[in-house]
């Protein structure tokens, strides 16, 4: 695992970078808003063990110069540079190699899922299991009764401290308050629980709750987001999935599955095989990032909720693995053999498994190249280096244009001249990335990439991708 990074975000210009000295080309790449969530701090004292950016709409007086060549005229409409790194853009040195401490922040956990899906039995699985982990519920209910609280409350043990916001939903009116709480119990009983366990509503779309984690420093400083668990109520959730909202209004049992790390497909003794089977197909075309589950009353492994962390990088390999291969294998037979498996292979075999993504890739795609107009997965798989301005520009410009439509993205590159693969993962317009190990001698260097999205045009990405390589 690298724990150096080579940062020049003041200058905030770049989503990779090099672990090596370069030189910095302003006028060749000022194209970004990229403001790194410590912006209010010296830039190199970061307290996450990679870096983040968010884009964030320009004041006018920062407008691109014109001079510029026309394609970055075209985003003048954001910002150049966090101007509160100022001191340190100053700085002649053109790279800062920085040591990134460990990630000691305490994890926090969102459980999602549409309403009645199991959430609380979920909870209340956690809270009476035996991980010897002290959590802090934070629970939101709407209205005034917190009819789970006390559910949850009278059946946990576990719990060291649970916390109701019961004024509205998390995603909208109530985020203040969650950030206040969080606050609060880090300042309070900072070192008495090891996780945090949130509960939102089943109305509650996660995106806003996730974007908190990295959007507000009183969070971020102190806590990170740990993964996303959506419970997938196996008898009814079609019927929400199939809900056509009007215009604007987003599908929140889609939202939810579309931001998940963790899916658990739950209440699978109210209904036969294939209605599982096809609900998980239909899930897989949402979502086919997250590792997936099938439970009754939400009882899986502990650890396969709580300690996901940031990167999930077998997931993403598996995930690819998953969608290269299901021509063969079918969707469902596969998801489930590799919810454990994939902790553990990726390492073993791994040209063999390469080749296989490979060729099975350009037969994938060959026949995929579609324009998903609803919320939907993409892979990209493509051996090779990429030229690390190339890509930079590229998922800037992406993420520029299409932030709105991008939930998420994870992924693992390889860049020309960068020894260690490069892990990524982003929330609409916020950005982490980071080194990660260092390519084995005999690795063959296999870039791949999970967008899950609206309005996802496979073609486009993939093109656009490749274009970067060397
Ligand atoms: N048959 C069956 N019932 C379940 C299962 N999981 C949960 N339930 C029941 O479903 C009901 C709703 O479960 P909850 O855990 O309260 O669901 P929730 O997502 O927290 O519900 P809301 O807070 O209303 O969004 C409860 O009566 C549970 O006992 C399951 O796997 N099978």
């Amino acid at each position: 695992m690298a724990s150096y990074l080579s940062i020049d975000i003041a200058k905030a210009s770049t989503f990779i970078t090099l672990a090596t000295r370069r030189t910095f080309h302003p006028l060749r790449k000022p194209q970004f808003s990229l403001h790194p969530f410590h912006h209010n701090k010296p830039y190199h004292s970061t307290t996450a063990n990679s870096i983040s950016f968010h884009l964030r709409q320009q004041s006018p007086s920062l407008s691109l110069s014109s001079k510029l060549p026309r394609f970055c005229r075209k985003l003048r409409s954001f910002s150049v540079a966090a101007s509160s790194t100022a001191p340190a853009a100053e700085e002649s040195t053109d790279d800062i190699v920085t040591k990134i401490p460990p990630d000691d922040r305490i994890p926090a956990t969102i459980i999602t899922g549409f309403l009645g899906s199991g959430k609380t039995t979920l909870l209340n699985h956690i809270l009476n299991a035996d991980h010897g982990k002290r959590i802090a519920v934070i629970e939101n209910e709407y209205g005034e009764v917190d009819i789970d609280g006390s559910l949850v409350a009278s059946k946990a043990i576990g719990a060291e401290d649970i916390i109701m916001l019961n004024n509205g939903c998390l995603c909208c009116t109530v985020r203040g308050d969650l950030v206040r709480m969080i606050g609060e119990l880090v300042a309070k009983k900072k070192g008495n629980f090891d996780h945090i366990v949130i509960e939102t509503t089943g109305l509650a779309n996660p995106a806003p709750i996730i974007q908190t984690f990295y959007a507000e420093d009183v969070i971020f400083n102190d806590v990170k987001l740990d993964g996303v668990v959506t419970l997938v109520d196996a008898k009814h959730a079609a019927l929400h999935l199939d809900e056509v909202k009007p215009e604007g209004v987003v599908n929140e049992a889609i939202e939810q599955i579309a931001y998940a790390d963790r899916i658990i497909v739950n209440k699978i003794d109210l209904v036969n095989e294939p209605a599982v089977d096809s609900l998980i197909q239909r899930i897989r075309k949402i979502n086919r990032m997250a590792n997936l589950k099938q439970a009754r009353f939400g009882n899986v492994d502990l650890d396969y909720v709580l300690g996901i962390g940031g990167f999930d990088l077998e997931r993403i390999e598996s995930a690819v693995t998953e969608e290269t291969s299901k021509e063969d294998h079918g969707t469902h037979a596969h998801d489930h053999h590799h919810d454990h498996d994939h902790h553990h292979d990726h390492d073993h075999g791994q040209e063999h498994k390469h080749e296989h993504e490979h060729e099975h890739h350009h037969d994938h795609h060959a026949h995929d190249h579609t324009h998903d107009p609803g919320v939907s997965s993409v892979s990209i798989v493509c051996e090779g280096s990429l030229d690390l301005e190339k890509a930079n520009m590229w998922l800037g410009t992406l993420l520029l244009e299409r932030s709105e439509d991008i939930y998420r993205m994870k992924g693992l590159l390889s860049v020309d001249g960068m020894d260690e693969r490069f892990v990524f993962q982003g929330v609409h317009d916020i950005f982490q990335g980071s080194p990660d190990r260092p390519w084995g001698p005999d690795e063959s260097r296999i870039n791949k990439i999970v967008f899950i999205g609206k309005n996802l045009d496979s073609q486009e990405l993939e093109e656009g991708f490749k274009a970067c390589l060397l």
